[in-house]
């Protein structure tokens, strides 16, 4: 991401809770992170994935996706790469946003037809860290009847995103509720976590 585009984000979350961007110098790596995407979710590399952490309690029903870190020793260097530049975020956005971000985590994600992720936020019971929450679309040509918007419940209103390959949305982790709609069509994207220290001591 060039250094304006990473001002004008700073710039908007000093505003507001959320930000939607186009980030077209990142294409030619997003395509790269797809075409791994694609090729794990072809090997059956993604896992089902599980809502919370406490004690491995699954939620059926709550979202639908499977997921892989992008940390895995499966992953090609394209996903390796992409952990690098989101870590590369975090100088510029502790400076600017004073969050103290120490470390981001980022997965995989493929929703298949139907699948969604229902109303939540990324702060789960017993984790205070997740401080930003940063969505990246690996969907190419996606037509808006296809469904698999990303709906930020806002103050104001609703706020939908479709899942487009170059597209970017950040939000505030414990704040912005928001959920996943079903898509007709296989819904690829990377989701990322800056998170600080815990604040609960453990
Ligand atoms: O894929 C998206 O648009 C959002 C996914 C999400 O909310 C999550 O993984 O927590
Ligand atoms: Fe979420």
């Amino acid at each position: 991401m060039n250094p304006d585009r990473i001002e004008a984000l700073a710039e908007t979350l000093a505003d507001r809770d959320w930000a939607v961007l186009e980030v077209p110098e990142a294409l030619p790596l997003l395509r790269r992170v797809a075409g791994e995407a694609q090729a794990l979710a072809v090997s059956g590399r993604l896992r089902p994935a599980a809502t919370g952490r406490a004690g491995g309690r699954r939620f059926a029903g709550l979202r639908g996706d499977s997921t892989l870190w992008l940390d895995d020793p499966a992953c090609g260097p394209a996903a390796g790469e992409l952990l690098s530049a989101l870590d590369g975020l975090r100088p510029a956005l502790n400076r600017r946003l004073l969050l103290g971000l120490e470390a981001v985590e980022a997965h995989f994600a493929r929703y298949p037809p139907g699948a969604g992720y229902a109303r939540h936020v990324d702060r789960f019971a017993g984790d205070d860290t997740r401080v930003l929450s940063l969505v990246l679309y690996l969907n190419e040509d996606w037509p808006e009847e296809a469904g698999g918007q990303l709906r930020l419940h806002l103050p104001a209103g609703p706020v939908d995103i479709g899942p487009r390959l170059g597209t970017m949305t950040v939000f505030l982790a414990g704040e912005v509720e928001h959920e996943v709609l079903p898509a007709t069509r296989p819904r690829l994207s990377v989701a990322a976590w800056f998170r600080r220290r815990s604040l609960r001591g453990a």
